[in-house]
């Protein structure tokens, strides 16, 4: 409770506010069609972030984006989705979702309809090194978020992004909805399930209506770079060996991959089935709606299989070096079954891996460029997606 206390008392003097700042607010959150909505999406210059609030402000909707900027990873990345974001017309603002001064005056600049939940700290195996950040993100930065969200008048509808690694150590597949997911593997997925839970409570008290969605390992254009298929092709083309971890028994690790564009059309689903929040001013009026949905892929493929198609694409052979399986929080497999998914949202991903990559590499070599011995910094950020 007193970092809660700490970490929101030191964003007192974040730059924001002011006449200007409220009208380019308001301007972006406008929609530009007839019934349109107007969504507050944290983690907008993050990967999915970038991508939904892109979908959203091209079909008419009005978009704020909230992102801290914060240098998990390579900045610069999130910088040039900022300035795509930008040329599109979606303001973001610069401020944490722990910050509850700043976004008490968004929710008093806007009336937002709804909040897509994409902030937070990703990654299964650097909560080893940095379990703060995890505490701070996704435990401390979502209650921030739900308490603006409880008191905001009207109460937005909450789309959040929780994550396949609550099922853990499952053996049951594909995973289901109704499956345990009580045994985490890492604090990653404690702090994902602990977010669940704690929706839940702010479902039952205070009337918020919410869906959690489990994304199953996405990857595509405009990616995350800590991730295997962003740092194995940076690796590859950078002549640099690859680690490929395996399971007990020399068991191949597999994952549910799915691809970015899938992804997107479950969360703006989920928005547009989303029912109001039924409470305000911080008040429930009545029982409100609580959803968790996979969106995987429905079929698993093995990181060598992954290693493999990226060799293809990118016409280079990778240097692998294959080693057992760390014990700092990886899962052995993960497998969606998306039956709920496909029934109340429609979602019906429709990309493998194998073209899922090839777009993949492709914007990979537009926006760094083709140099294999560039280092890969950014030679120049590509405008479209
Ligand atoms: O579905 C999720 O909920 C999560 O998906 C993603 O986690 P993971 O499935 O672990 O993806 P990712 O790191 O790409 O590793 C993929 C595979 O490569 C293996 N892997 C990884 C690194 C490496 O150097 N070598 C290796 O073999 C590794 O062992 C694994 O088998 C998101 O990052 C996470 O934020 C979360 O959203």
């Amino acid at each position: 409770f007193q970092s809660f206390v700490d970490t929101s008392s030191r964003y007192f003097n974040a730059s924001w506010g002011g006449m200007h700042w409220e009208k380019q607010i308001r301007a972006s959150a406008t929609p530009r069609r007839r019934g349109g909505v107007s969504v507050l999406v944290t983690g907008a210059a993050g990967f999915v972030g970038t991508h939904v609030s892109l979908t959203l402000r091209k079909r008419g909707d009005g978009v704020v984006g909230l992102d801290n900027f914060n240098s998990y990873y390579d900045p610069s990345l999130k910088k040039a989705r900022k300035a795509l974001l930008t040329s599109h017309g979606v303001f973001v603002v610069e401020g944490d979702i722990n910050d509850a001064r700043l976004l008490a005056k968004l929710f008093d600049v806007v009336p937002f309809t709804h909040v897509m939940h994409l902030a937070a700290q990703a990654g299964v195996r650097y909560a080893i090194e940095n379990p703060a950040s995890y505490v701070h993100s996704n435990i401390a930065g979502l209650v921030t978020l739900l308490e603006a969200c409880k008191s905001a008048d009207p109460q937005p509808a909450i789309v959040w992004a929780s994550s396949s690694s609550v099922y853990g150590l499952n053996e049951k597949a594909p995973f289901s909805e109704a499956d345990r997911t009580d045994r985490p593997a890492s604090l990653y997925a404690a702090t994902k399930k602990a977010g669940e839970e704690i929706t839940h409570t702010y479902n039952h008290i205070y009337g918020l209506s919410i869906t959690g969605l489990r994304f199953f390992t996405v990857y595509g254009p405009w990616g995350r770079p800590d991730m295997a298929y962003f740092s194995f092709t940076r690796n590859i083309l950078q002549g640099k060996p690859i680690t490929v971890y395996r399971g007990k028994n020399h068991v191949d690790l597999a994952r549910d991959f799915t691809y970015i564009d899938d992804i997107v059309k479950g969360c703006v689903a989920s928005l547009d089935t989303a029912q109001k929040s039924t409470g305000s001013g911080g008040r429930k009026r009545g029982p409100a709606q609580y959803r968790i949905f996979n969106l995987g892929n429905t079929s698993p493929v093995t990181v060598p299989a992954l290693v493999g198609i990226l060799e293809r694409h990118l016409k280079v052979k990778a240097k692998r070096h294959v080693v057992e399986m760390p014990g700092n929080g990886d899962v052995p497999f993960t497998h969606a079954n998306i039956s709920s998914a496909r029934t109340e949202l429609g979602y019906n991903p429709t990309t493998n891996l194998e073209a899922g990559l090839k777009k993949f590499v492709k914007w990979y070599l537009s926006y760094y460029g083709y140099n294999p011995r560039s280092g890969g910094g950014a030679t120049k950020a590509s405008k479209s997606l």
